[in-house]
């Protein structure tokens, strides 16, 4: 749905002002998880799963999913039998996943409101992007995770194949706006998404912050040619 004059387009400048990302995404929540799933070519469930099992979860851990938006990240990774709770800034996207039974807490990812060492396991999917603090997000995930602790970051990443790199930020700058304008409440903060994809680092400058922050054995796997990648690591 296209945005009118009455309903001014709500888009976070890649500034990540924090109060404007959590604005976008609660104008956003409604249609979010449909449009992912148009957007990606049902990608993203796959991306999911992969997730669930590079967090090699067990029945009892509990698991943090951390800018969990609607809980459709949190859902899946509590289908191993793991606590699983749903943290995000965006009350929005809570809302919007009201539905999902699993625990949701209000919480922005540079303060986060769990005591250390609390988590067997933690995962940010399609969040960390949009942090305007990547290295204090990182450096509040490694607190609250118990020594040892799994991480899993899911992210867009870079396309390692050069040709197929060239479709792909065609289709990232101009294809997916002209879509997103079709099927999201919010247009413009897809314009965001693609620039923000844009912006963020490959596979290995994101390792590198991941090792920065003091995790170890950090590792990685493309997913879909690159389009997006997990990053796991130990802390
Ligand atoms: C693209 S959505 C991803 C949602 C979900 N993890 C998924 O895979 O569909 C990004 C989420 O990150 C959240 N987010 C961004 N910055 C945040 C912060 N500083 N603290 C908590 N949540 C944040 C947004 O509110 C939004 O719900």
């Amino acid at each position: 749905m296209a945005s009118t004059g009455a309903n001014p387009p709500q888009r976070a400048s890649l500034e990540k002002d924090p109060a404007e990302v959590a604005a976008m995404f609660d104008g956003v929540a409604r249609r979010y998880d449909i449009t992912n799933t148009v957007l990606s070519f049902g990608q993203d469930r796959g991306w999911r799963k992969k997730t669930r099992k590079a967090l090699d979860l067990r029945p009892g851990d509990i698991v943090l999913d951390l800018a969990a938006g609607t809980a459709v990240s949190t859902v899946e990774l509590a289908s191993s039998g793991a606590h699983c709770v749903a943290a995000d800034f965006s009350l929005g996207m809570l809302k919007a996943g009201a539905h999902r039974d699993v625990p949701k807490v209000a919480a922005d990812a540079l303060s986060l409101p769990f005591a250390d060492d609390s988590f067997d396991a933690a995962t940010i999917s399609f969040g960390l992007r949009n942090v305007n603090d990547v290295p204090t997000a990182l450096a509040e995930l490694r607190r609250v995770l118990k020594p040892g602790g799994r991480l899993v970051v899911c992210e867009f990443s870079t396309p390692t194949f050069k040709p197929f790199r060239t479709v792909y930020m065609e289709y990232l700058m101009k294809a997916l706006p002209a879509v997103a304008t079709k099927v999201s409440s919010s247009p413009d903060a897809y314009v965001y998404l693609a620039e923000s994809i844009r912006a963020w680092p490959d596979q290995f400058a994101l390792g590198d912050l991941i090792r920065d922050a003091g995790f170890d054995q950090v590792r990685w796997q493309n997913m879909t040619g690159g389009i997006a990648a997990i990053h796991s690591a130990r802390a």
